[in-house]
């Protein structure tokens, strides 16, 4: 038997569309994420439990933890013979990276009980290809951080498809899933197809001087260099009240404020606990719209999918 646990993370982080994405774990030490567990069998069998699992589609063959196992079975050529359970805590179309762990906890998992035939690069380029499935392009600030945990740049070019990014370790981390769904291929295809040379090379100045501020530890640099000129002027519109809840989180004393991934949950970050706490409570008491949302406060997840039980 193993069990894989994938965390949640935040797509973009404002700068860095497809680019940058952060693993998330709450401070209070819950785990938000996807679990994995796998034993051996005498024929392919998937469970799903967790708050979330009503969520999932009735068809097993659009489950992605069964895309997972047939994209892995041809890949090494043998039907793997296993009984997965898939304990589905992420709420799907989120913002929060919910496809991206039950894809990572997936194929960490099938790959430790067959030995490990992919190597860690062949595995993320794996969970990008089946990602794009989903959501129409591959992208990888979800799949990435869940995988390797941290702060990870897309680089996409050599050997590499991620790197680790220095982050700030006093930043506090809140997110707010207000209990609906927005699709990620939907939040994607409302997006300019095209975007304006004065803003591209404005989001190269932002994404290139946040690499830099976050290199040499200038947290206040960095945090003016989060904007989100990309995905937030667009996507703003599917999230109600989004300008005013902004302001408001801003006034209560954020340091950034922004849509994670493609929405509707949206990341807060702050320096300061108590603050932490009063916008946290705010965030429930306005931001929520149903008994289903949540709020965590958050730090970085350094450790990434691991091992929770064997
Ligand atoms: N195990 C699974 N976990 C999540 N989504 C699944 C799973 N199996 C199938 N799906 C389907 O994949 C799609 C995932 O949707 P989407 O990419 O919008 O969600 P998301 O991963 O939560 O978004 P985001 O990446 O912005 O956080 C849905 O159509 C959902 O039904
Ligand atoms: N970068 C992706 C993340 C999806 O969670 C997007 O914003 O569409």
């Amino acid at each position: 038997m193993i069990k894989i646990y994938a965390p949640a993370s935040i797509g973009n982080i404002n700068v860095g569309f497809d680019l940058l994405g952060a693993a998330i774990s709450p401070k209070n030490g819950k785990l938000l994420g996807d679990t994995v567990t796998i034993k051996s069998n005498n024929t392919f069998n998937l469970n799903n439990t967790g708050k979330f699992a009503f969520q999932l589609p009735k068809n097993i063959k659009k489950n992605i933890v069964w895309k997972c196992w047939n994209h892995f079975c041809k890949i090494i050529g043998k039907k793997i013979l296993i009984s997965i359970t898939l304990e589905k805590n992420m709420p799907i179309g989120s913002g929060l990276g919910s496809s991206a762990c039950s894809i990572v906890a997936t194929l960490v998992a099938i790959n430790k009980f067959c030995n490990k035939p992919l190597n860690s690069r062949q595995l993320l380029y794996l969970m990008g290809v089946i990602e794009g499935e989903i959501s129409g392009d591959p992208h990888y600030d979800n799949v990435a951080p869940c995988y390797y945990g941290g702060l990870q740049l897309i680089i996409n070019e050599n050997n590499y498809i991620s790197q680790s990014i220095p982050f700030f370790k006093d930043w506090i981390w809140i997110v707010a899933w207000p209990g609906i769904k927005i699709s990620t291929s939907s939040a994607r295809s409302i997006l300019p197809l095209k975007y304006d040379k004065k803003i591209c090379i404005e989001h190269s100045r932002l994404l290139a001087g946040f690499i830099h501020a976050s290199y040499t530890q200038q947290s206040k640099l960095a945090l003016k260099l989060m904007k989100d000129i990309i995905a937030e002027p667009y996507r703003m519109q599917l999230i109600p009240n989004y300008l005013k809840i902004k302001k408001q989180v801003l006034n209560l004393g954020a340091i950034n404020f922004g849509i994670s991934g493609s929405g509707p949950t949206i990341f807060v970050i702050c320096n300061n606990e108590i603050i932490a706490k009063n916008i946290s409570k705010w965030l429930s008491k306005n931001y929520l719209k149903n008994n289903q949302g949540f709020v965590h406060i958050c730090e970085l997840d350094t450790k990434g999918t691991r091992i929770i039980g064997e």
